[in-house]
């Protein structure tokens, strides 16, 4: 069943729906995890769209508005306690509201606010009665620690940072007669998000932006390693707006061992890659080079892209564009990837892009829906369709030859350069 089909059931028969499909992720009363099958995937979907149609039927419009309207404060209130980190200071003891105000150099009203709307929605546990104010870790608060390897602490910094203080400004943003982004009226500048973030004066915001897409590629879209045929690319494989290659370093780490890449990324970028890999990754150097441009750039030779090579990755880059400037960069991408390339090339075999990026279906999760708007806000990106991908990969000179949907947020879309175009 569609989440549009429920829009008007009675609560009854959703809170039966949910049972249902909770019953189907759950099937003994032993199971203590849902299995990984893309069945589960897809009810997990459907669960958590029931539950906001559940909430919604049941509060009404006027609670079930305010709720959402007032959701900022707890991500205020998140970001706040995550940033002191109190659950890393909390540890596996016990600690009061006096001490961790001391320990924190907070006044103790903003931590007994913050924590007490936390406290709401599972994170951490009041030891005693209500009101003792004595907070011990729990499952949930365990992701806001910086000593967990699967911590949020990152993400929730960037989404209340960059994201909430972008957000806030999307009606100037929207009213405003320039293309600047509601993350420029919020700060105050005029350069693309990522010049600023590389700047050296925001570079801690550059690496922290960059810890934070590892934690969500973790928390989304750990499949998209899994559940697509990265061995079957042909290689080298050039990676167009890598970042430090944190898909390398999951792949590479993994099975692929035969692959061989070229990241590709803004200069200053692709130095802080270098840095990492031979940090963190000494022993796979072999596999990995550093190139360093601007995929934006006039010409295909200024861009600095690899020319030539068989396969061509772009993944969560698009959706940071406007529609002109995606096409632009894939403009780009097809004159790097045909270069040298004759006409009587044609029926030879011919390179391919691979775009791994979240495609808005129906069925998309709140996630995605929510990660649409912190795009918008923070360049001017967007979350595209399917059909609206395809056309602008067909503008670019490409024809779309499979697109692959996953255990995740991500799909990925393959094509070729369209030859008839050369
Ligand atoms: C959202 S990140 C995605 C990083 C990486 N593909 C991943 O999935 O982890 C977008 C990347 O595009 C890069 N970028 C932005 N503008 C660029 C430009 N003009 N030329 C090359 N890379 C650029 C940024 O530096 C950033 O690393």
């Amino acid at each position: 069943m569609t989440s549009s089909t429920n829009q008007h059931l009675h609560p009854v028969a959703l809170a039966e729906n949910l049972l249902q499909l909770v019953k189907s992720l759950y099937p003994s009363s032993e199971t203590s995890i849902a299995d990984d099958s893309k069945e589960s995937y897809i009810a997990k979907g459907h669960l958590q769209s029931l539950t906001g149609q559940l909430l919604r039927s049941v509060l009404g419009p006027a609670d079930y508005t305010v709720a959402l309207a007032e959701s900022c404060h707890e991500s205020a209130a998140l970001q706040l306690i995550t940033s002191l980190g109190v659950a890393d200071i909390i540890g596996d003891g016990a600690l009061s509201l006096h001490e961790l105000s001391q320990k924190t150099n907070v006044e103790h009203k903003y931590l007994s606010v913050t924590m007490r709307s936390l406290l709401w929605h599972g994170y951490f546990e009041e030891q005693g009665e209500f009101g003792t104010e004595v907070y011990a870790n729990n499952a949930m608060s365990e992701v806001l620690k910086t000593s967990n390897d699967a911590t949020l602490k990152d993400a929730i910094g960037m989404i209340g940072d960059e994201g909430f203080k972008g957000s806030s400004y999307l009606t100037e943003a929207a009213q405003s007669t320039d293309e600047r982004s509601a993350l420029s009226h919020a700060f105050g500048f005029t350069d693309p998000v990522f010049k600023w973030m590389a700047s050296p004066e925001q570079a801690w915001r550059g690496q922290r932006v960059g810890k934070a897409m590892q934690q969500l590629h973790t928390m989304a879209n750990g499949n998209v390693t899994r559940d697509y045929a990265w061995d079957t690319l042909e290689t080298p494989v050039v990676d167009i707006g890598a970042g430090i290659g944190s898909l390398e370093m999951i792949l590479l780490g993994q099975e692929h061992r035969g692959l061989q890449f070229t990241l590709f990324d803004l200069r200053q970028t692709m130095e802080n890659a270098e840095k990492a890999w031979k940090a963190r990754y000494p022993s796979k150097l072999k596999q990995i080079s550093f190139v360093g441009g601007d995929f934006l750039a006039e010409s295909v030779e200024e861009t600095n892209i690899p020319q030539g090579q068989p396969t061509y990755i772009i993944r969560h880059v698009l959706h940071d564009w406007t529609d002109e400037q995606v096409v632009k960069i894939l403009r780009n991408v097809r004159a790097a990837m045909l270069s040298g390339r004759s006409s009587s090339d044609k029926a030879g075999h011919l390179p391919k892009l691979v775009l791994c990026e979240m495609l808005l279906r129906a069925s998309s999760s709140r996630f995605v829906h929510t990660t649409s708007v912190q795009l918008l806000s923070l360049n001017n990106g967007i979350t595209r369709t399917e059909s609206h991908m395809r056309s602008l990969v067909e503008r670019a000179g490409f024809r779309v030859v499979a697109v692959h949907e996953l255990r995740a947020a991500d799909a990925i879309v393959e094509a070729i350069p369209d030859i008839t175009e050369l």
